[in-house]
């Protein structure tokens, strides 16, 4: 099968500025990707070329395959910038206005209301929803004409921690079921959690696409050892002094592909005593940093 998203040198200039630039973005079939960036990195301007909202001013984009057209769109479900409803009409009938449109049957309307638990207040007008409730009708309408790409910008924007964890089962059972998911964050714990995959971007570049099993997994092994000066004097000659730091009570060696229980054993041939010896995670927040030098300008 053709990858859901696929972007060559993809780039959106706004007269001098470059809000995306020369972005290689693929999302693979059944997959939940994070697109990930701070405020301003580029996210919204690139779902909406994806969604045909905006053109790109150079590069290419194909979704399953197709270049940008109706045909391309017809299987693809989203929710960006906030849907408009009309307050005065319940949330079922807000959906049955764009069921009509989309020329889809009335079943399918009750069948998403189900998906995201909005039944019970399917009857209720727009207006007297609560965010969380907004939120979820965007999804259900993004949902209506049974995508098999769904795009979210932001989806969890506004919601509450219960909200959050509701939607991250929705967005895993939607997954589940074949679908694949494209949703962008500022918030990284949030995207950790439910992703298979990210995508970084910073300056409308991308910065790493990885999966988050691979990002968090730390390079620097920590090592509590005795005498600690002579451990780091020896991991020093072995890794080159700038690997090595002395934290505390504790040494940090950056060494990637190193197997841990060979450093081990070196440290006690040499008749140093080791107590301690891991390589701890990093939070995709550190790495986030650590990636685009820091540059991370609102939260
Ligand atoms: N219509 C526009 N005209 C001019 N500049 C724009 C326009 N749309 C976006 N930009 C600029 O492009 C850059 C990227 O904006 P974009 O909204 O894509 O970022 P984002 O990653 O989605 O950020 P946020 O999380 O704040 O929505 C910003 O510098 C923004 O000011």
């Amino acid at each position: 099968m053709s990858a859901p998203v696929e972007t060559e040198r993809l780039t959106k200039r706004y007269g001098r500025i470059a809000a995306v630039d020369g972005l290689d973005l693929t999302v693979l079939p059944g997959e939940v990707y994070g697109f990930l960036g701070p405020n301003g990195a580029g996210k919204t301007t690139t779902l909406r070329m994806l969604l045909g909202l905006t053109r790109p001013s150079a590069g290419s984009l194909r979704l399953f395959g197709r270049p940008p057209g109706a045909g391309s769109l017809a299987r693809v479900g989203a929710l960006i910038e906030g849907p408009a409803f009309y307050p005065y009409l319940s949330g079922r009938q807000n959906l049955l206005v764009m069921a009509g449109h989309a020329g889809v049957l009335r079943s399918r309307v009750d069948a998403v209301l189900e998906t995201v638990d909005l039944t019970a207040r399917a009857k209720d007008r727009y207006r007297t929803y609560s965010l969380g409730m907004k939120q979820r009708l965007g999804l259900a309408a993004a949902l209506v004409k049974d995508p098999r790409l769904l795009i979210l910008d932001e989806p969890a924007n506004g919601l509450d921690p219960a909200g959050m964890a509701d939607l991250r089962v929705l967005i895993r059972e939607l997954a589940d079921r074949g679908v694949t998911v494209l949703l962008s964050s500022h918030v990284l714990s949030e995207v950790e959690q439910i992703c298979d995959r990210v995508g970084m971007i910073a300056g409308g570049r991308l910065v790493v696409e990885t999966t988050v099993a691979e990002l968090r997994t730390g390079r620097a092994l920590r090592i509590v050892a005795t005498p600690i000066e002579q451990a780091a004097a020896r991991l020093g000659a072995r890794f080159g002094a700038d690997a090595v730091r002395i934290d505390g009570a504790a040494l940090e060696v950056d060494v990637a592909d190193e197997p841990a229980s060979r450093v081990n054993a070196e440290l006690v041939a040499a008749g140093i005593a080791v107590s301690e010896l891991s390589r701890p995670e990093r939070g995709l927040e550190e790495t986030f940093l650590e990636l685009t030098g820091g540059d991370r300008s609102a939260g």
